[in-house]
């Protein structure tokens, strides 16, 4: 496998991606950037920075964007894109924000979201708060925040999906998952594509803020159940086979194996 690609092809893969998945990575590191303190890289394993494979004949690129801050071990930006230089037959935004357990308690949830777009037309967006408390329950100040009226109707789109089983075990009540349409709206913007990038803007906010206010309070207890919490998560991401399928087909069943356990769904130590 070729960690090849030079540093240049950071903004180059993400300026040649969909449109929408360009919007929403440059959204989510202005939030991080804007909401929270000490924001640090995190250096992942390998230089894993940038990974290049191929794909029936297709070219797969990676590109992974990583940092740290107080109530967050790690937060993962992962843009992926299969295909040729003109036409993308896949393009990928990959977004998880893991808890730093020994700081924060463990009503501190999972932020997750997943676009891919498949020839241009984007196929799945989820964003999601993940509950990993005991209780499998947001706490109450996020339940009252995600209620909000702009956020409620930020989460009406026209065609909802269904959550696949393993799914259905970790996501929260106030989960969207959709396939936005692409009818270009008047003013020439895509309605429900910029509307998912402010869903997901707007809950990443929130979510900035009441983790950072929950620096100070974990407890022996508290890590231990968000260690348990963080494991059922990950174990259960692991078992989309979507992703893995995709991996393990331009990277090999091994590679494909240890990039999901350590780099996309690495489960606490
Ligand atoms: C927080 C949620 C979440 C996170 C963090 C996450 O990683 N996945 C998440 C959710 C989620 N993804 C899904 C689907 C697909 N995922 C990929 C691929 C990749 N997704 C990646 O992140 C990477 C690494 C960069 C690759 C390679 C493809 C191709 C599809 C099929 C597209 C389609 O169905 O239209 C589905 C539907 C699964 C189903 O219906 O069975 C769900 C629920």
């Amino acid at each position: 496998l070729r960690c090849a690609l030079s540093a240049s092809s950071k903004g180059e893969l993400r300026e040649r991606q969909h449109p929408m998945i360009q919007r929403l990575a440059d959204s989510i590191e202005q939030v991080w950037k804007g909401e929270l303190t000490q924001l640090e890289p995190y250096h992942l394993p390998e230089d894993l920075g940038y990974v290049e494979g191929r794909l029936e004949g297709e070219r797969v690129l990676i590109e992974n964007t990583c940092y740290q801050a107080p109530a967050f071990r790690k937060m993962h930006m992962e843009l992926a894109r299969v295909g040729n230089a003109k036409q993308a037959s896949l393009d990928i935004l990959h977004c998880v924000m893991f808890p730093r357990l020994q700081a924060v308690d463990a009503s501190v949830p999972m932020f997750g979201c997943d676009i891919v777009a498949g020839r241009g037309a984007v196929s799945a967006a989820i964003v999601d708060l993940s509950p990993v408390n005991g209780e499998r329950r947001l706490a109450a100040d996020y339940r009252r925040e995600l209620s909000a009226e702009r956020l409620v109707q930020l989460r009406q789109f026209g065609h909802a999906r269904d959550l696949p089983p393993w799914g259905k075990e970790i996501f929260s009540e106030f989960c969207v998952f959709v396939r936005p349409s692409a009818t270009l709206e008047a003013q020439g913007g895509v309605a429900e594509e910029d509307q998912f990038v402010q869903l997901v803007t707007e809950t990443l906010r929130v979510h900035c803020r009441l983790a950072s206010r929950r620096v100070g309070h974990a407890t022996a207890d508290s890590v231990a159940e968000g260690v348990r919490g963080q494991e059922f998560y990950c174990s259960k991401q692991q078992e989309n086979d979507k992703t893995r399928r995709v991996l393990e087909s331009a990277f090999g069943r091994d590679w494909a194996e240890r990039y999901i356990s350590t780099v996309l769904f690495d489960k606490p130590e």
